[in-house]
């Protein structure tokens, strides 16, 4: 599992630390592991020319200890500072006698600046507050255009590091060297992409066991598969019941379907109009015509792609006592108040649109605060909220780590490929995994299986499916 923790626990956890070493034990620790990024970013450092912009706190600190130490190797090295009476005093001395220049900043610089071949971005880190102010952001702007490789100290400067806010001017970074924890803003975006690639430094923090972030890795995947045993016959495996599809839209209905399927769960009943178009596809799929609670018995239900307006299937799915999965036009009949009666779990799978009709608020607003409109979510129905996106995120009812997606892929923006997700996710919690597995367990298959398919080419929906498989082999190291 990969873990983000906010500001203010990295700060007790280092003041903890801080106690029990000698003075500028953590700062030469980071400072260690950035040269050493930096060194192989550059390749050669002998003779490469090097900027640092330094702020005012203890990113800048960092920034300059690093320049120290590439100036021993030969590199030319040049700091910026923006605030120059409060630069860090101590890297400043270790900088000079190693041979690097100072000048003062944001007016000088820019000719060093234009010919760098790398910009160490020391402006603020976890101390950051709002976006850049215009100094900065001129030092930012001018380190784009320069052409050099851009290196972001801590976090990219102007990104929010609890939040992944960018509330203004950024810096936009081709990797970050991150200290002691990834921070949530370098894991949700917008301020993952600002952020490039991340390497995470070691510097000894002792965290607490939950962090606000986390993003499953291979290994806990493949943990949370469900796996059939000798004795499994299909309602052991799980049954999983899918109401979707409408004389106008089949199509969402055979793609939630073939989404299901891929998902582990024993068997797929379908309920609703498009039975024709699901079993011509998938002649193993149980189909009914009448109401939801005629169709048999099911581990789970997933309700809402392509259904229009048939808020009924919606009110009488909510109402049975298994879990379900809300997706597409089924959200916009979800009653907060009947989905906070519920006893077992709920999901909801909305896009940054439907999430804004949920919360009342605009498409834009959800966008720039994913996190906190995916807690709010949740919050709001006591259900599991995945909100899709670039970075998909998941929160749980009950608080605790907001899971973020690491296997997203652009090309999974087809029209299409959320009701596959939905399935699948819905025939997740049909085997037996609690809201938040299902979920984000799901998002995680989807995403490869968007890769798998794209492979460097434009992939549609049901390719996206057909790839799931592939996907589960590749988890389970098959
Ligand atoms: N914690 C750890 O374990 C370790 C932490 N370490 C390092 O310390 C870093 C945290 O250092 P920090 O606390 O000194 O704050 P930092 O990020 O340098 O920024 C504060 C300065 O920025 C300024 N400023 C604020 N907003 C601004 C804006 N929008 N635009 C422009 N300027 C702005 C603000 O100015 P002021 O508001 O005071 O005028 C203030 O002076 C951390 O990220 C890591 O790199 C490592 O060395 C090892 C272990
Ligand atoms: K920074």
């Amino acid at each position: 599992m990969r873990s983000a923790y906010e500001a203010e626990t990295v700060r007790a956890a280092e003041r903890e630390l801080m106690a029990r070493l000698p003075e500028g034990t953590l700062m030469g620790r980071a400072a260690a592991g950035l040269a050493a990024a930096a060194a192989e970013l550059l390749t050669r450092v002998y003779g490469a020319r090097v900027v640092l912009l330094v702020g005012s706190g203890d990113n800048g600190g960092d920034a300059l200890y690093a320049g120290a130490r590439l100036a021993r190797r030969g590199a030319g090295v040049t700091a910026v500072l923006l605030a120059p009476e409060r630069a860090h005093p101590g890297g400043l001395t270790a900088l000079r006698r190693a041979g690097g220049r100072v000048v003062r900043g944001p007016g000088g610089g820019a000719a060093e600046i234009a010919r760098a071949d790398l910009v160490l971005d020391g402006i603020t880190g976890i101390g950051g507050r709002g976006g850049l102010r215009p100094e900065a952001a001129g030092l930012a702007r001018a380190a784009r255009e320069s052409g050099a490789v851009l290196l972001a100290v801590d976090l990219p400067s102007g990104v929010d590091a609890d939040t992944g806010e960018v509330p203004g001017e950024a810096f936009r970074a081709d990797a970050t060297v991150t200290f002691g924890t990834y921070k949530p803003g370098l894991l949700v975006d917008p301020g993952r992409e600002h952020a490039g690639a991340v390497r995470l430094v070691e510097i000894g923090l002792d965290l607490p066991e939950a962090p606000a972030v986390q993003a499953l890795q291979y290994a806990d995947v493949r943990a949370l598969l469900p796996a059939p045993s000798a004795e499994s016959d299909k309602y052991r495996r799980g049954v999983v019941g899918v109401v979707a599809g409408s004389a106008r839209y089949p199509g969402a209905a055979v793609l939630a379907v073939a989404g299901a399927l891929h998902g582990g769960a024993g068997a797929v009943r379908y309920v609703g109009p498009a039975a024709e178009a699901v079993l011509a596809r998938f002649p193993e799929t149980l189909v009914s015509a009448g109401p939801p609670a005629r169709a048999g018995r099911v581990q789970s239900w997933v309700v809402g792609p392509g259904i229009g307006e048939n808020a009924e299937a919606v009110a009488e799915i909510l109402a049975a006592d298994v879990p379900v999965l809300v997706d597409a036009d089924g959200l916009r009949h979800a009653e907060a108040a009947a989905v906070r009666a519920r006893t077992a779990p709920t999901v909801l799978t909305p896009h940054a649109g439907e999430a804004a009709a949920l919360l009342g608020t605009g498409r834009a607003e959800v966008e720039s605060a994913r996190l906190a409109s995916v807690r709010a979510l949740a919050d709001r129905f006591g259900a599991t909220a995945l909100l899709k996106g670039s970075t998909t995120l998941v929160a749980g009812p009950a608080g605790g780590p907001v899971r973020v997606n690491p296997t997203g892929t652009p090309w999974l923006a087809t029209a299409g490929s959320g009701d596959v997700l939905s399935g699948l996710a819905g025939s997740l919690l049909a085997a037996g995994l609690d809201g938040l597995d299902a979920a984000s367990v799901g998002a995680y298959l989807h995403g490869l299986a968007g890769r798998f398919a794209a492979d460097g080419a434009p992939a549609h929906a049901f390719q996206v499916a057909e790839a799931l498989g592939a996907a589960w082999r590749d988890v389970r190291g098959e």
